[in-house]
């Protein structure tokens, strides 16, 4: 089986939190990461940063915050059942539409029939914690530069 062209590393991992900048004042204050990153996106219901060690290298994983925007949001409802903590794992890829074809032909639901709109612009679609041992899954891919 080949496998060289799905994913290309961990992009980020997601962490649900209530308040956006009491989470990005922990996470620069007391973790020491800065922020690279932030933006409010209206169709995922989320304001969003990403952080990391302010000098990524290509491949380095970053961290993302993610608030809810209203009650309506997955990260609401995500919280009113857990709590705080980690809400998903995304990793970049690519291609998403090849990348998405062969999850399908394997048996992976997607959540959504095409890519929406992620981070920076980049191309977005999750797999359903069902299918994936029980984690949400977000594979992305990212405009260039981002
Ligand atoms: C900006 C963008 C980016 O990075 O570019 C983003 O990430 S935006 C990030 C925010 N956007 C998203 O997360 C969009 C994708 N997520 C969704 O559409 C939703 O969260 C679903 C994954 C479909 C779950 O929604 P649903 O209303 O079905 O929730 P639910 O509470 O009824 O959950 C159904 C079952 O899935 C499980 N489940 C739900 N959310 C989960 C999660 N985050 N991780 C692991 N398992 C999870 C529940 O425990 C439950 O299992 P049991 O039945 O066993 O109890």
């Amino acid at each position: 089986m080949n496998n060289d062209d799905l994913f290309i590393c961990i992009d980020h991992v997601g962490l649900a939190v209530p308040d956006l900048d009491e989470a990005i004042k922990f996470h620069t204050e007391v973790m020491g990461w800065r922020v690279l990153h932030r933006e409010t996106n209206e169709e995922q219901g989320v304001e969003e940063a990403m952080i990391g060690t302010g000098d990524q290298l290509a491949e380095n994983a970053q961290i993302q915050l993610l608030a809810p925007l209203n009650e309506n949001s997955t990260i609401a409802k995500f919280l009113a059942k857990n709590g705080p903590g980690m809400q998903q794992l995304c990793y970049r890829v690519a291609d998403i539409d090849a990348v998405s074809a062969k999850l399908r032909e394997r048996g992976v639901r997607l959540l959504y029939p095409e890519p929406k709109t992620g981070t920076g612009g980049a191309r977005i679609n999750f797999a359903h914690p069902k299918d994936t041992g029980g984690v949400l899954l977000e594979i992305t891919q990212p405009v260039a530069g981002h």
